[in-house]
């Protein structure tokens, strides 16, 4: 039995690599356009956490699978990925100066067993005010453009954050502490 990681993304390689565990990557198909960005965010989040997970459990039934998914939410609305400049302007102009959460969803399926369990963590982050100036130079900076709420804690976008509460690790793309305790369910304990 291996561990799988079904996800494209470097920050949730690197993540799951820091809890010791080997593991191997498979890329999940999954139209996230056609999720109902309208449901409850953990909803949605676990929904899609689940539909990465399940689509490359398909192809690896005897192996645990895990599939995350993150989304900014502000005022009850879901900020995805900005789809341009123009969007990532917009997201982090009303983002300035206000609190906003960060839910990621968690799914570990392993086909096989018949077992699968999915969560949802949230951790809320506050930006003190930005200006119009601060915005324009990172959107230049190019560096949230491929992600949720147009912003990267772990990188320049570090410098807007006035406060955190809950796990960090959840905002860059994995609870780990809520993850460890996942596998640990499945037998799969890393150290
Ligand atoms: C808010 C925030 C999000 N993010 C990232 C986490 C997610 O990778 C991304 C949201 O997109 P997701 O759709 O959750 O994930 P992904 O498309 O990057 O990878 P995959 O579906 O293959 O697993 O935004 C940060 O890296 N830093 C942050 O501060």
């Amino acid at each position: 039995m291996t561990l799988v990681l079904a996800s494209t993304s470097p920050r949730r390689r690197r993540l799951l690599a820091m809890l010791g565990t080997r593991f191997e990557l498979e890329t999940p198909a999954v139209d996230e356009s056609s999720f109902d960005d309208m449901a409850p965010p953990d909803r949605l989040v676990m929904r899609l956490a689940e539909a990465k997970a399940r689509d490359v459990a398909t192809r690896r039934p005897d192996d645990v699978v895990i599939g995350a998914d993150t989304v900014v939410v502000l005022d009850g609305q879901i900020l995805g990925k900005p789809r341009d400049r123009e969007e990532a302007r917009r997201m982090l102009t009303r983002l300035s100066g206000r609190t906003h959460q960060v839910w990621t969803g968690v799914a570990v399926v392993h086909l096989a067993a018949g077992r699968a369990a999915v969560e949802a963590e949230r951790t809320d982050v506050t930006f003190r005010p930005l200006s119009p100036d601060e915005v324009e130079r990172y959107v230049q900076l190019g560096e949230g453009m491929d992600k949720a709420g147009a912003y990267a804690v772990q990188g320049v976008g570090a410098v807007f954050v006035e406060r955190l509460e809950g796990c960090y690790y959840n905002v860059v793309g994995l609870p780990l502490a809520r993850l460890h305790r996942m596998l640990e369910g499945f037998g799969l304990s890393s150290w």
